[in-house]
C-alpha cells in the first residue's frame, strides 16, 4: 500500500471514530444522559438500572405474583421478575448485587418494583428496608387467612410429593395440644399457620414504618376484580391511571385473570390457582376460630377490616 492510501485509511478510520463518538454524545444528551445500547431487536435500550422505590412484601400465597404482573402492565412501571430475596437471604451480597438484579429504566418517572413475599415474615427485613429507605412504599396483599393457609399447605404438600418425601396432614401439623390442660392452639412452628398471623408480622414492620407507608391490597377482591385494586396501587405509587380493562383478560378455563401487555396474553403458571388439598369443614372451622383474635388485632393495627368470617 502506498503512503497516500495508508493516510487515506487512517483518515477514514478517524472520521468514522469521530462520528461514532458524536453519535453517542448526541444519544446521551437527547436521552437525558443515560447510557444506551442496542438490544436484540435492533432498538436502543437504556443501560441504567435503579433500585426499587416500592416493594410487594407479601403475603406468601396472597396473590403477589399476579399483582406484580398486573401492575407491570402500567407503562411507567418496571418490575423485577424474579424474587431477589435481597433483604432476607441475600443481604450479604450488598446493594451493588441488588442493583444488578434490577430492570433497565429509561426515564426518571418510572417506578421500579420488586416482590419477595418472604419479606413480610422475616424478622430482619423491616429494619434493613427502613435503614435503607424510610420512605419505601410497601405493598401488602392479604387474603382470608384460612384459605391462605390451605394454599400454603397445598404448595408444601406438592413440593414434598415431588421430592418423594412423606406427605403432611394439615389437621396434624396445624395444631398443638397442651399435655396438661388438653387445650388446642396454633402450632407456632408450622409456617403455613404462622404465615397467616398477619398481626404478628405487621407489628414488627410498624416498629419502623408508619401504617401510611403501606398499601393493603385485598387479595380476594384483586383475584375477582383486579382493576379495582390496581387503581388503588396506581394511586399509591403516584401514577396516572393507565391500566385498561382490555389488558385484563379472564381465562374461563383457569378461572383467573391473565394479563395483556402488548399483543401477548400472559397467564400465571401451574403452581398458581391449583386445586387445593381437600380439608374437612371441622378443620376449617377450627382454623377460623384460631385466627379470629389475630385477625381482630390485625384490623386494629391497620385501621381497617376485611370480611374474613
Ligand atoms: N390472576 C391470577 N392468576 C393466578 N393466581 C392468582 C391470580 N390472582 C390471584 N391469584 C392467587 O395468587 C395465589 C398465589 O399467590 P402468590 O403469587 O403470592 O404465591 S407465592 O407466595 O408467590 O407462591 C394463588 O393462590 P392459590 O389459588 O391458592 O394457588 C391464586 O389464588
Amino acid at each position: 500500500m502506498t503512503k497516500f492510501s495508508t493516510r487515506c485509511v487512517i483518515a477514514c478510520l478517524l472520521t468514522v471514530g469521530m462520528c461514532v463518538l458524536q453519535y453517542n454524545l448526541f444519544l446521551r444528551k437527547s436521552f437525558k444522559f443515560k447510557i444506551w445500547q442496542q438490544n436484540d431487536d435492533g432498538g436502543m435500550q437504556s443501560m441504567e438500572r435503579r433500585l426499587p422505590s416500592a416493594l410487594i412484601v407479601g403475603v406468601r400465597k396472597g396473590g403477589t405474583r399476579a399483582l406484580l404482573d398486573a401492575i407491570g402492565l402500567h407503562p411507567k412501571v418496571r418490575i423485577v421478575r424474579r424474587e431477589t430475596h435481597f433483604f432476607d437471604s441475600n443481604y450479604s451480597l450488598g446493594f451493588d448485587w441488588y442493583k444488578s438484579q434490577m430492570p433497565h429504566v429509561e426515564s426518571d418517572d418510572e417506578v421500579v418494583i420488586e416482590k419477595t413475599p418472604a419479606y413480610f415474615t422475616n424478622e430482619n427485613v423491616p429494619k434493613r428496608v427502613f435503614d435503607w429507605n424510610p420512605d419505601m412504599k410497601l405493598i401488602l396483599i392479604v387474603r382470608h387467612p384460612v384459605y391462605r393457609t390451605i394454599s400454603d399447605f397445598t404448595q408444601v404438600y406438592y413440593n414434598k410429593l415431588e421430592q418423594n418425601k412423606s406427605l403432611p396432614v394439615l389437621s396434624i401439623e396445624a395444631f398443638r395440644t397442651d399435655d396438661v390442660t388438653g387445650d388446642e392452639s396454633i402450632n407456632m412452628e408450622y409456617k403455613p399457620m404462622t404465615n397467616s398471623l398477619y398481626d404478628v408480622h405487621i407489628s414488627k414492620w410498624l416498629k419502623y414504618f408508619k401504617i401510611h407507608n403501606f398499601l393493603l391490597v385485598n387479595g380476594d377482591v384483586f383475584r375477582a376484580n383486579p382493576l379495582h385494586e390496581l387503581r388503588r396501587v396506581e394511586e399509591f405509587l403516584g401514577l396516572e391511571r393507565a391500566i385498561t380493562p382490555s389488558q385484563l383478560v379472564f381465562d374461563y378455563q383457569k378461572g383467573f385473570f391473565c394479563f395483556r401487555k402488548t399483543t401477548k396474553i400472559r397467564c400465571l403458571g401451574e403452581s398458581k390457582g391449583r386445586k387445593h388439598r381437600s380439608i374437612s369443614n371441622d378443620v376449617i372451622e377450627k382454623l377460623s376460630r384460631m385466627f379470629e383474635e389475630h385477625n381482630q388485632n390485625f384490623f386494629q393495627l391497620i385501621n381497617r377490616s376485611f370480611q374474613w368470617d
